[in-house]
C-alpha cells in the first residue's frame, strides 16, 4: 500500500493494475500458503487480498458468488449434496443454502487463514454459520481422491492459476471432480477472463469437453476483478442438461428477495460471448 492506495499487479495481467483507495488496514497474515490482507477501502467496503490479488470486496462480491452458485444449482433438478472447493470467504456457502432442497454443503479450503480473514467480511462469513455446512481444511485434490459418486454439484471457487490454486486448473482435477459427481451431476469453476486469458480458458475447455458431454463458458461483470469481468465454466455429466437454460427458477418475487445479481434472464445471457471470444473458444 503506497500513498494510501492498494495497487493490484500480477503477471496474469501485465501492464495494467487496479488501484483502490485504502481507509485502514484491518488484517495482515502470512499463512502457510499465501500472503493474506484485508483492508477497508473508501469505496468498495472491506477487501480481501491473497498474494496481492483481489479476491472479494463487500461492494461487488455478490455478482461472482451468485453467478458461481445459482447458474450450476439451477441447472440441476434437485441438488441435495454440494461441494465447494476453495471459497474460504464463505460467499458461495451463503448462496448455496438459499436452495431449500440442499441437505449438506461441504467446503474444502486449503488455507485456514482465508477463513479467519473472511471474518473481516461479515456478510460473506455468515455462510459458515448454517447447520447444513461442513468445513474441511485441506487440498481439494487430496479431498477428492477418495470421493466417488458423492455430490450433485461441485463449485470450485478458486483464486488464479498461480500459487495454491494452480493444481485446480489441471485436467487431473477435473477427472477427480467428474468421478466425485453423482449421475447428472454438475460442476462450475472460476474460469478467468476473455480479455486476458483466452489461452488458459481454451485449454480448460479443451480437456473439460473430453470429460463432460455438456460444457458451457459464461461470464459475470464485477468491477474489482481485472478487466471488470470473470468467467465461469459449467459442465454436466448428463448430455440432456442444457446449462444455458435453467431447469429450476425462483418466482420474480423470490428472485428479488434472494439475489442482487442473478436472475433467469442473466442466467441465459451470461453465456452470450462477443465475437472474438466465441471464435477463440468454440468447440473445435
Ligand atoms: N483475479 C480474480 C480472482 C477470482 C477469485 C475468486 C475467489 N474469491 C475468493 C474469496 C476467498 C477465497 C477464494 C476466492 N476465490
Amino acid at each position: 500500500v503506497k500513498d494510501g492506495w492498494f495497487k493490484e499487479t500480477s503477471t496474469l495481467w501485465p501492464g495494467q493494475a487496479m488501484t483502490l483507495e485504502v481507509k485502514e488496514i484491518l488484517h495482515v497474515e502470512k499463512s502457510l500458503y499465501q500472503d493474506v490482507l484485508v483492508f477497508q477501502s473508501t469505496s468498495y467496503g472491506n477487501v480481501l487480498v491473497l498474494d496481492g490479488v483481489i479476491q472479494a470486496t463487500e461492494r461487488d462480491e455478490f455478482s461472482y458468488q451468485e453467478m458461481m452458485t445459482h447458474v450450476p444449482m439451477n441447472c440441476h433438478p434437485n441438488p441435495k449434496k454440494v461441494l465447494v472447493i476453495g471459497g474460504g470467504d464463505g460467499g458461495v456457502l451463503r448462496e448455496v443454502i438459499k436452495h431449500e432442497g440442499v441437505e449438506e454443503v461441504v467446503l474444502c479450503e486449503i488455507d485456514q487463514a482465508v477463513i479467519r480473514a473472511s471474518k473481516f467480511l461479515p456478510s460473506m462469513a455468515a455462510g459458515f454459520e448454517h447447520p447444513k455446512v461442513k468445513v474441511h481444511i485441506g487440498d481439494g485434490f487430496a479431498f477428492l481422491e477418495d470421493k466417488v459418486d458423492s455430490f450433485d454439484v461441485i463449485i470450485t471457487d478458486s483464486s488464479d492459476p498461480v500459487g495454491p490454486a494452480a493444481s485446480l486448473f489441471q485436467a487431473k482435477f477435473f477427472e477427480l471432480m467428474k468421478n466425485a459427481l453423482h449421475a447428472g451431476g454438475i460442476i462450475c469453476t472460476q474460469c478467468e477472463c476473455i480479455w486476458l486469458h483466452l489461452p488458459i480458458i481454451k485449454e480448460v475447455l479443451g480437456f473439460s469437453r473430453k470429460l463432460f458431454p455438456r460444457v458451457e463458458y459464461g461470464f459475470t461483470t464485477i468491477p474489482t476483478y481485472p478487466c471488470g469481468q470473470i468467467g465461469l465454466m459449467v459442465c454436466s455429466k448428463d448430455p440432456n442438461t442444457s446449462i444455458r437454460e435453467p431447469v429450476r427458477q425462483w418466482s420474480k418475487e423470490q428472485e428479488a428477495k434472494l439475489c442482487r445479481y442473478y436472475n433467469t434472464e442473466i442466467h441465459k445471457a451470461c453465456f452470450v460471448l462477443p465475437q472474438f471470444a466465441k471464435a477463440a473458444l468454440e468447440a473445435p
